[in-house]
């Protein structure tokens, strides 16, 4: 069972809407009822118990009866590493079901920011899965995250993106977040876009500017999280990857040359990137604290997902469209302070903008490859 549960306010629990698992009496659950902060599945020995793939078998089961002491609303908590929440077998399940089911192998994969999940909606021929029903998948919970994959074709090239991505804040852990792009490994992809809505902290950027990611700067992986935290599969990647070079240079030179080529050129910079847990939108002192770090745009996404593309080798492109300014001094004015309503209607003014520069782009690397 992979969606997490929520608190019903009467001491039991439900589901998160995402019916993956195991409800069968002995084991309606094998989450903490109450534990929402983050997903943490408690372990059960039997085999219908596996977790998604068999995660947790083996291990011990804490139905109510074999609660200890250490436990939380009766139930014990054995944090499970990240890395066995989706074991490969479990992908591979995920990745025929959306292969069989398109009939298509894409090549590459879009992950839609905040706002920008017209990405998907320029995609041709397009076979819809909605998160729910995919086997394993989590669900989207964010305005703005619609929550279905769409496959397709996109100038000429086959496609597959995710109207919805997942973030730590809603309290996935980072490898579930991640998944979907060992998902689109599986199914053949070799091209990563992750794109994302960021706040400006680089004075030069504009409301409305893209930043080409070529560098970011993990501060959840400074705090000792990773979404390649456990036991690591070769079958996807080596246990120590190298970053540097993580964002596709070819990539980010193409994407300037069609900037100038769609006359936008002044909005177009290249830039660091840092993920911060969210949700809360960022202090002053954070901010300044992140520019003096050398970022230039701030977020809630993208880097686990670019650390687990890497990892599969997968070649990755990404970009923040900028959606608000940081304010790094001190003032009283409302209209400084980010909110999700701005973020969503910047992204709305600019999704014209970034469907034609993620077109052109795939158009340059389907027509390179033909
Ligand atoms: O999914 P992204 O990173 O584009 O979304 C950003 C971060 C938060 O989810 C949201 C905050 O407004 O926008
Ligand atoms: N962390 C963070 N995420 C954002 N997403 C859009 N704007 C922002 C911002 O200012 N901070």
């Amino acid at each position: 069972m992979t969606g997490y549960k929520v608190a019903n306010g009467n001491g039991t629990a439900k589901t998160n809407g995402n019916s993956n698992g195991h409800s069968n009496g002995h084991c309606n659950g094998h989450k903490s009822a109450d534990y929402t902060a983050q997903e943490n599945p408690t372990m059960c020995s039997r085999d219908c118990c596996s977790g998604p793939g068999g995660s947790n078998r083996g291990n011990t089961c804490t139905d109510k009866k074999g609660a200890k002491a250490g436990s939380l609303n009766g139930e014990k908590i054995i944090p499970t590493p990240q890395s066995l929440l989706y074991p490969y077998e479990v992908i591979e399940e995920i990745a025929d079901f959306i292969t069989k089911g398109s009939g298509m192998r894409p090549k590459i994969g879009i992950i839609c920011g905040s706002g920008l999940g017209s990405l998907a909606d320029i995609i041709q021929d397009p076979k819809i899965f909605e998160y729910e029903k995919i086997p394993n998948f989590p669900v989207s919970t964010v305005e703005g995250h619609a929550g279905r994959l769409v496959v397709g074709t996109l100038e000429g090239a086959t496609v597959m993106a995710m109207q919805g991505r997942f973030h730590f804040y809603e309290g996935y852990p980072l490898a579930k977040c991640s998944m979907p792009v060992r998902v689109m490994k599986l199914c053949g992809v070799e091209y990563l876009f992750a794109t994302n809505a960021a706040g400006g902290i680089n004075p030069r950027f504009a409301v409305g500017d893209i930043m080409l990611m070529h560098d970011h700067v993990n501060m959840l992986g400074f705090a000792g999280n990773s979404p390649l935290q456990g036991p690591n599969d070769p079958r996807f990647g080596p246990r120590f990857p190298a970053l540097v070079n993580s964002y596709n240079k070819d990539l980010i030179n193409k994407a300037i040359e069609i900037g100038k080529a769609m006359g936008i050129e002044s909005n177009i910079h290249v830039g660091v990137y840092s993920c911060l847990g969210g949700p809360n939108y960022e202090t002053i002192a954070e901010l300044k604290a992140l520019r003096m770090m050398g970022v230039d745009a701030v977020g809630m996404s993208t880097v686990h997902e670019v650390i687990t593309a890497r990892h599969c080798d997968m070649k990755v492109f990404a970009f923040s469209l900028i959606t608000n300014k940081c304010a790094t001094e001190y003032s009283d004015k409302k209209d400084e302070e980010a909110n999700h309503e701005e973020v969503m209607a910047v992204a709305k003014n600019r999704q014209k903008a970034c469907c034609e520069l993620v077109s052109r782009l795939i158009r340059e690397i389907h027509l390179a490859s033909a």
